[in-house]
């Protein structure tokens, strides 16, 4: 559905163009028809101005790039009527009553009056706006908004669909009720023509691309630095992080001897104590070890059973699940929630159950 090779692009910018952004360095992207796939980085990365060659709004500087079967600089219009496009901002005129608005878009993709009005109620009530339908769209709530911008991305039933940054701005519950009618639509599509849609979407959030997206594609500085489902890039990556607060031990430092046993189980990457070295532990410090482990639920027991034969008094125990975060800190050694990325709560970040062991 969609190929790129060594696709760039540069912006000259500054009083006489004399200096050069490379917005995107060389990517190659391969999505598959049907294929869900979210490009997550941090602002500046790169992602708006790919999905912009992508849908043909600005010319690659180089490299090639082929969508829904067609090439984006020799056959434009081919590529726009194969997909949709909703950008960051709210597409929709804000005057028009939200029926003409959708009706005149699908008008502009050559459908006729009737056909056009037709697929604007069937949106209508796909996207649960029937209600609205003579709303003028400066009348409508921003979640109300931006489905309207999903449904004038769909008007024409296109196999491709591109979201820019879709729930920036919207509330937890707008985003999740945005989601369900983007992916039911997506059955809906599935269900009518029998072939499967396929969509990308740009996002800042992590747990979006993680949640919704059946792959990531994580771009930083203008070029792809990984791409495989969540699950894989966080298993082979990130790791889990096992977590283990001991009984403060005066004379005897438990947490350097645990990190030797740690070492020796199969599974383990790295460890960090805290405090971090020699056996000065003071009364009430607990000192804790945190083990980065392939499979943490399987390597935590193996590591409390190590404690126990050792004689190391474990209070407390957790695996922490890693995010899409723990990956791009892994890649890049900068955390994507500095860089300007988030999460919708704090929940985000996904804790296992918690052991807990006698000391
Ligand atoms: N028209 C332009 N002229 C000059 N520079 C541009 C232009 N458009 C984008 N850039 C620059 O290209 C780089 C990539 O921008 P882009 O908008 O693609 O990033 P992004 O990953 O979508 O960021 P964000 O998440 O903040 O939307 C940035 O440094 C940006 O300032």
């Amino acid at each position: 559905m969609i190929r790129t090779r060594a696709l760039t692009k540069d912006f000259a910018v500054g009083r006489d163009a004399s200096a050069t952004v490379h917005a995107v360095r060389g990517i190659d992207l391969d999505v598959a028809p049907g294929e869900l796939v979210a490009v997550l980085g941090p602002n500046g990365a790169g992602k708006t101005t790919t999905l912009r060659m992508l849908t043909t709004l600005i010319r690659p500087t180089s490299g090639t790039a082929t969508v829904a079967g067609h090439d984006v600089v020799a056959e434009p219009d081919a590529v726009r009527h194969r997909i949709g496009y909703v950008g960051q901002g709210n597409g929709a005129g804000h005057a028009q009553r939200a029926v003409d608005e959708l009706a005149s878009q699908g008008r502009i993709h050559g459908l006729d009056r009737r056909t056009a009005r037709r697929r604007a109620d069937e949106l209508l009530d796909s996207l649960e706006l029937a209600t609205y339908r003579t709303r003028k769209v400066s009348d409508l709530s921003g979640g109300q908004r931006r489905r309207l911008d999903v449904a004038m991305g769909l008007v024409h039933a296109p196999s491709l669909l591109f979201l820019d940054e879709p729930s920036t701005g919207l509330d937890p519950h707008n985003r999740a009720n945005l989601w369900d009618h983007v992916l039911r639509m997506r059955d809906d599509a599935l269900a009518a023509t029998g072939e499967p849609m396929t969509i990308v979407l740009t996002t800042h959030y992590l747990d979006e691309a993680d949640t919704m997206a059946e792959r990531v594609v994580v771009v930083d500085h203008g070029q792809v630095i990984a791409d495989d489902t969540a699950e894989n890039l966080k298993a082979d990556l990130a790791g889990d992080r096992v977590v283990v607060t001991l009984a403060p031990a005066r004379g005897h430092d438990g947490a350097a001897r645990l990190t030797e046993l740690a070492r020796r189980i199969e599974g383990f990457r790295e460890a960090t104590r805290t405090p971090d070295d020699g056996p000065a532990v003071g009364h009430d410090a607990a000192p804790t070890l945190e083990v980065r482990a392939e499979r943490g639920d399987a390597y935590l027991p193996r590591l409390l059973r190590a404690a126990d034969a050792d004689g190391i008094g474990v209070e407390t125990a957790q695996v922490h699940r890693p995010t899409l975060d723990d990956v791009f800190l892994a890649l890049t050694g900068r955390s994507l929630r500095e860089a300007g990325a988030a999460t919708t709560t704090d929940a985000a970040e996904d804790t296992r159950p918690t052991e807990r062991t006698a000391a």
